[in-house]
């Protein structure tokens, strides 16, 4: 005869957690770590990547050691292309043989590819060590710093192997977008448009209104304070009002895959020569087109949604380079695929998500539709 016994493990996580956006934020973590904000630790690691190690992971270095913090920088080659189990296994053996154990806390700091890398690393080092965010990148301070996916790349596609993981408080310093390369900010603006899409009709109209503000169309950022903090702050509301009501992506949080189906598919078939924004936007624009097909949005609203990307000087043709055949090949590697179907979540009009009939925000489309539409595209 067996004997059942019931695990019970009903306590709640409290896994809540403060962003903080402003202009020069170290001052802020060190404060906070002073103050106890991850009790327990006696070493800090920061990670971070070749390009911002110099702009501002050596400056945090510098002034933790200056408080009196015992701490390290672990630095990996930047790009998307590092962002790898074998260089996590690299920063993992590095912080082992600096005697890096529970007691550690992990301070990403740079863009999505650092926190999404670090923050993996943070979520398994020891089964699991807090972590801080300190985003540099627009698209970090919009979208990756915040909700707690972590992960990396492998050759079958992105972002397959990785963690739930929430920071213990996510910075977001808006000086950091001064340094940026504009390709990059622009990235972070499909990011951005993404939100606008899903979320909020008025800050779709802000963000046609304002685009000029932030970068002109030949290329240079103009960074106008009060929209930057304007967009940190809805970007953030958005993202986090989704996460705090499906963390782990049970159904709600699919929304914020919107133009991800396509986006990253064409990022990873590209061989990452497209940057994650640039794959999202042009993500974005099949989606609408698809939905237009499908009834859910109007041609007019498409077009409004391809024509913002294009003020942002952001791409929204697929590549020459990238046959339908390679793209659809790849969409079927989407975690939102259920028995063996590709699933897309639409927008329904601007500003809002369509949900369909079974309760759930994404929903299968035959192949033959997608093959359709990509050749109506093609022209
Ligand atoms: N976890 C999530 O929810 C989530 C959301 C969106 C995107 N992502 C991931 O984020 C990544 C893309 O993020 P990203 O665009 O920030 O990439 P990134 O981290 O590679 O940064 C882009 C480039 O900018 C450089 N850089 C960063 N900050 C800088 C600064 N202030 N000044 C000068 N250079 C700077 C970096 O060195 C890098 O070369 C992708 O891997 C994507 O999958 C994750
Ligand atoms: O936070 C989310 O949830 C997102 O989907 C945000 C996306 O912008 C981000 O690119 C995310 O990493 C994609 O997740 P994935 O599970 O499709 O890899
Ligand atoms: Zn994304």
């Amino acid at each position: 005869m067996s004997q059942r016994f019931q695990v019970e493990l009903k306590k709640l996580v409290d896994n809540s957690y403060e962003i903080e956006i402003g202009e020069g934020l170290f001052p802020s973590l060190i404060r906070d770590i002073q103050g106890g904000l991850v009790p327990g630790v006696s070493k800090y690691a920061i990670i971070t990547d070749s390009s911002v190690e110099p702009l501002y992971g050596r400056p945090l270095l510098a002034l933790l050691r200056q408080n009196g913090f015992v701490a390290e920088l672990f630095a990996f080659p930047a790009g998307e292309p590092s962002k790898t189990r074998e260089t996590k296994a690299l920063l993992e053996d590095q912080l082992l043989s600096h005697s890096y154990g529970r007691d550690c806390c992990i301070i990403a700091v740079g863009g999505g590819a650092v926190t999404d890398l670090a923050g993996f690393l943070a979520g398994t080092f020891g089964r699991g060590v807090p972590s801080l965010n300190y985003a540099t990148t627009l698209l970090a301070a919009a979208d990756a710093s915040v909700g707690g996916k972590t992960g990396v790349n492998t050759p079958v596609a992105t972002n397959l192997i990785g963690v739930f993981h929430q920071p213990r408080k996510v910075y977001i310093d808006l000086a950091a977008w001064r340094t940026l390369p504009v390709r990059e900010f622009r990235s972070g603006l499909a990011e951005t448009i993404k939100h606008a899409c899903l979320a909020d009709a008025k800050f779709f109209e802000y963000l046609e209104d304002h685009i000029g503000k932030i970068v002109s169309p030949d290329g240079e950022l103009i960074l106008d304070p009060e929209t930057c903090e304007q967009i940190a702050l809805h970007n953030c509301r958005i993202k986090y009002e989704v996460v705090e009501q499906d963390e782990h992506e049970s159904n709600l949080r699919q929304i914020l895959n919107l133009g991800h189906t396509a986006g990253r598919a064409l990022e990873a078939v590209s061989g990452y020569a497209l940057l994650h924004g640039e794959a999202v936007a042009v993500g974005l624009v099949i989606q609408a087109k698809l939905g237009v097909k499908l009834g859910y949005m109007t041609g007019e609203q498409a077009e409004r949604v391809a024509a913002l990307l294009r003020r942002a000087g952001l791409p929204t043709e697929i590549p020459d380079a990238i046959t339908n055949r390679m793209l659809m090949d790849k969409m079927y590697t989407d975690k939102k695929v259920r028995s063996g179907r590709i699933r897309f979540v639409f927008q329904d009009g601007i500003g809002a998500m369509k949900r369909f009939a079974d309760g759930s925000y994404s929903t299968p489309v035959e192949e033959a539709t997608i093959m359709e539409l990509l050749e109506e595209i093609r022209g």
